[in-house]
């Protein structure tokens, strides 16, 4: 047990770990599809459906509801929404997604058992993730893993989100914790370069959210198919 999770630390398990939310903890996207779409049609747009949302997350709530309103990922379709198409649009999204937060949304497998399994080895957890933490905290606490994180880090609880490094720079200080002892575990290209850029060792998740992408292609320095390898 703990082979491959240790052979990233020089034997050692790590001294934080720094879970990612949607797309590595939860499958959240019904909920999330169900709440843009809902915006969507309210201001006279076709729904876009859970493939396009799900292309769509990962960068925050203010961007997802750009790139619904732009039909689009591109950055230059998104920069030409205007703030007076947007902002009625994140206030409809705001309420909707209170809503439906949760309705749909369920762990992936096996991650009880893996956050367990660390709380009782005393590895300090934290979740990093680029949702409202007005979102996460509930979902979190829903889906009663709440009590395993000692810090919950929203989107926009910093200047800066991932893949800034920011947030885990913030971890980093708060727990202690050398970056090369941290381990970032997410879904996406967000995730990786985020703990590229803090000098954290990345575990990525390939079932998640990234943009229609492999997350592969970010390089992380482990790459897991299922939750529970981390404790293989
Ligand atoms: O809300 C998002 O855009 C994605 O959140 P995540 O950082 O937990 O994947
Ligand atoms: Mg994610």
């Amino acid at each position: 047990m703990l082979i491959k999770l240790t052979g990233h630390f020089q034997g050692h398990l790590p001294q934080l770990i720094a879970f990612d939310l949607d797309g590595t903890l939860v499958d959240s996207v019904p909920d999330i599809a169900a709440a843009t779409d809902r915006m969507l049609v309210a201001l006279g747009h076709p729904a876009a459906g859970e493939q396009r949302v799900r292309s769509w997350v990962g960068n925050g709530a203010g961007l997802l509801v750009k790139r619904a309103l732009a039909d689009s990922y591109d950055p230059a379709a998104v920069a030409a929404v205007s703030d007076a198409e947007f902002d009625p649009a994140m206030a409809a999204f705001r309420e909707y997604y209170a809503e439906e937060n949760g309705r749909l949304t369920r762990l992936y497998a096996g991650v009880s058992d893996v956050l367990n399994a660390f709380y009782d080895l005393g590895v300090p957890m934290a979740v990093i993730t680029n949702k409202p933490k007005i979102f996460a905290d509930p979902l979190l606490a829903e889906l009663d893993i709440a009590r395993y994180f000692e810090l919950v880090l929203g989107g926009e609880c910093l200047p800066q989100k991932k893949p800034h490094p920011m947030p885990l720079e913030q971890a980093s200080r708060q727990f202690g914790v050398s970056s090369a002892r941290s381990l970032m575990v997410g879904d996406s290209r967000n995730d990786v370069e985020a703990a590229k850029a803090a000098g954290w060792v990345s575990a990525a998740l390939t079932y998640g959210y990234n943009h229609g992408e492999p997350v592969a292609n970010s390089e992380p320095d482990w790459l897991l198919d299922d939750f529970r390898e981390l404790i293989l």
